[in-house]
């Protein structure tokens, strides 16, 4: 275990510094929601593709229907229907109109599209309010139809490539593909894309007090809830979760379960087993998880060769390979290391296994490890994602309380909190126990509290980081 304090700064620094984003794949695309495009995307054909119109109506000569008034309509012969995605089109000459519906290509001859309700329909009565389907009045796609507004060129028509152009940037590289984006790249044609993938986070408990929810409570048992909420937080943050509910404190165990998982991991998470208790059991497995590879930390010289977790990166920086029996990993390095933070104070960071995975092993308390995923796991995450700004975004806000605060000395404190935007205030939920998952449930932010502060005064500004 590193024997220094390490700050949560420190921390985060040594994790990130660890991780490089994923290598990219080509994906379909609703398989690529969410991730972070690795190239420039060229806009293969023109938006619209053919000038077409925007309403149900007739397509017309602007010169046939100059001066049409409802008094004095002008009357045209109706050639035929243009339907969305039809072929065969037919020609507007002069006293001429074709029906047409939202979506389909402007016929030639026609310059502009008359909606419907300019019309009386082909009816030969007062203005339509719209065109009886085609099967049910084949006629009226024949026959007359009564204009009583003139239209201008191009009336009611969206001409080819007013929205993109071919050649056109359509995404360029670094774009996170939300639904918009998804649509426009559907839009021009592109059925995969080349982005870096979701990673995968396998989140795994321990502790052999643990029953899985909608199982009968034992005595001393409680409900596995971090796996829950951890693959929950995992995938908010854009991973794929696979949750392994509860190993139980037995070392070999744990470490079978770990080497099983790694084929699938991109990042594994733990929780419970990091503090200084007898059963602490993340500890003791981590020593001996892995290959033995030539160079990699784990032997006598505690040599990080090709680990990018570089065990001498933070305060202390001593790993615990080949010391005190806990946290040296044959072919990865895990170091159990004190937080100078509230909660979330015991903490591992490293990486195990042939591909160097890296392992956040998180302390058992439930607010503990979900905060500790907050600031630390989701931003590995994030990492993995190619993402730019991975954390979450803060906020300065006036704290609203009863009495003050109290936060340990030395210690960064992360409160549980409901932000109100339109104040711009912050009210504590419940109290800073660590087991109050209750409290955690009703709350949307995290309250920071300065190393530096022992006590905050309502009416203070506070930094909250947003969740959610
Ligand atoms: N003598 C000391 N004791 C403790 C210290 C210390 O410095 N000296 N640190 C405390 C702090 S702070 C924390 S945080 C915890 C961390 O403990 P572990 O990571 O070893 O976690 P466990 O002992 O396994 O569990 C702690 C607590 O959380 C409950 N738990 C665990 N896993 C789950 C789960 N998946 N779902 C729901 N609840 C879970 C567990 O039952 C315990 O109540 O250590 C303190 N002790
Ligand atoms: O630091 Mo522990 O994480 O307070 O509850």
């Amino acid at each position: 275990m590193s024997s220094a304090i390490w700050s949560v700064d420190d921390h985060l620094e040594d994790i990130l510094a660890a991780i490089r984003p994923l290598d990219p794949i080509e994906l379909h695309l609703l398989d690529a929601q969410g991730c972070v495009l690795v190239e420039d995307i060229t806009v293969p054909v023109a938006l619209p593709p053919f000038d077409n119109s925007s309403m149900d109506g007739y397509a017309v000569r602007v010169a046939d229907v100059r001066g049409a008034t409802e008094e004095f309509p002008a009357v045209l012969a109706v050639v035929g229907d243009v339907a969305a995605g039809g072929a065969g089109l037919p020609t507007v000459g002069p006293g001429q109109a074709a029906r047409i519906m939202t979506g389909a290509p402007l016929p030639p001859g026609a310059e502009a599209v008359v909606p419907v309700e300019w019309t009386d329909g082909g009816t030969g009565g007062g203005a339509a309010t719209g065109m009886l389907p085609a099967q049910a009045a084949p006629e009226g796609a024949s026959g007359e139809v009564r204009v009583n507004r003139p239209a201008d060129e191009g009336a009611h028509v969206r001409p080819r490539g007013s929205d993109v152009q071919a050649g056109d940037l359509a995404l360029a590289r670094g774009t996170v593909l939300g639904p918009p984006q998804i649509g426009l790249l559907a839009a021009i044609g592109r059925a995969t894309v080349r982005v870096r993938p979701r990673p995968r986070v396998v989140v795994l408990s321990t502790g052999s007090e643990l029953v899985q929810p909608g199982e009968a409570l034992g005595e001393g048992q409680i409900y596995d809830s971090n796996s829950f909420a951890l693959a929950a937080a995992a995938r908010d943050a854009g991973a794929i979760a696979y949750r392994v509910g509860a190993v139980t404190d037995d070392a070999d165990t744990l470490r079978a379960t770990i080497e099983d998982q790694l084929i699938r991991a991109d990042l594994l998470v733990t929780t419970g087993g990091v503090s200084v208790g007898a059963y602490d059991v993340v500890k003791e497995a981590l020593s001996t998880v892995g290959e033995t590879t030539a160079g990699v930390v784990g032997d006598a010289t505690g040599e990080t060769a090709g680990d990018p977790a570089g065990a001498g990166g933070g305060p202390g920086g001593e790993t615990a390979a080949g010391g005190g029996g806990v946290g040296g990993v044959v072919g990865g390095v895990v170091d159990f290391r004190t937080l100078a933070m509230q909660p979330g104070k015991p903490q591992g960071f490293g990486t195990i296994g042939r591909d160097h995975t890296p392992l956040l092993a998180l302390p058992g308390n439930p607010v503990s490890s979900y905060v500790s995923f907050e600031l630390f796991v989701r931003p590995a995450i994030r990492t993995l994602m190619g993402l730019t700004d991975p954390h979450r975004p803060s906020t300065p806000a006036v704290l609203k309380a009863d009495g003050p605060l109290r936060s340990p000395a030395g210690k960064r404190q992360f409160l549980r909190g409901a932000y109100d935007p339109a104040s711009a205030t912050v009210t504590p939920v419940g109290g800073s126990g660590s087991h109050l998952v209750a409290a955690l449930a009703h709350a949307d932010c995290l309250i920071v509290v300065p190393e530096r502060e022992t006590s905050v005064d309502p009416g203070t500004e506070v930094e909250v980081i947003l969740l959610g």
